[in-house]
C-alpha cells in the first residue's frame, strides 16, 4: 500500500529527529556522532534556547536541548482539519536547577501547526508574573 509521512519527535531535547516523506525517504540529517543522552542530539531540529551558540554563560545552544520535555496535556485546540491524524505538543519549564543557573521563568513549547501536522512551531512565553 501507499506510504504516508512519519516524523519522530524525542522528548530528550524535545527535538524532531527524523520526517520522512511518503516514499519513506528521510529528509532531515542526523549525525552519527553524540547522538546518545547526556550529549545532546546532533541532529534533525533542535532548538537552542536560551542562547545560541556561545553567546551566553550557559553551555552551547543553551540547556533546552539536554533536557526531558513533557508532552502538553492541555494544547491549544486545533481546528478540525481531517488532514491531521496525528499531532504532539511538547513543552519545556525550568527545574529548580534551571533556575539557579538562569533565573527566568519560562515556557517553551513546540506545537504542530493546525493546518499541516508535520510543520512544527516554537514558541517561548515569559512566566515570571504568572505563578
Ligand atoms: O556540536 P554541537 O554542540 O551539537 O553544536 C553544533 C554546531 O553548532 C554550531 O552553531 C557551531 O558553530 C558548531 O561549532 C557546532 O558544531
Amino acid at each position: 500500500g501507499r506510504r504516508s509521512c512519519s516524523v519522530e519527535i524525542r522528548l530528550f531535547g524535545g527535538q524532531v529527529t527524523s520526517w520522512k516523506n511518503d516514499h519513506g525517504e528521510e529528509l532531515l540529517f542526523v549525525s552519527s556522532k553524540a547522538i546518545k543522552p547526556p550529549k545532546p542530539f546532533r541532529g534533525g531540529i533542535p532548538i537552542c534556547f536560551p542562547q545560541f551558540g556561545t553567546q551566553g554563560n550557559l553551555e552551547q545552544h543553551g540547556f533546552a536541548r539536554n533536557r526531558l520535555w513533557a508532552i502538553d496535556d492541555n494544547p491549544p485546540p486545533l481546528p478540525v482539519n481531517p488532514a491531521i491524524k496525528a499531532f504532539v505538543d511538547l513543552i519545556l519549564k525550568p527545574s529548580e536547577d534551571d533556575l539557579k543557573m538562569w533565573p527566568h521563568r519560562f515556557r517553551v513549547s513546540l506545537e504542530n501547526c493546525s493546518w499541516c501536522w508535520w510543520r512544527f512551531e516554537s514558541h517561548v512565553s515569559n512566566q515570571e508574573y504568572q505563578h
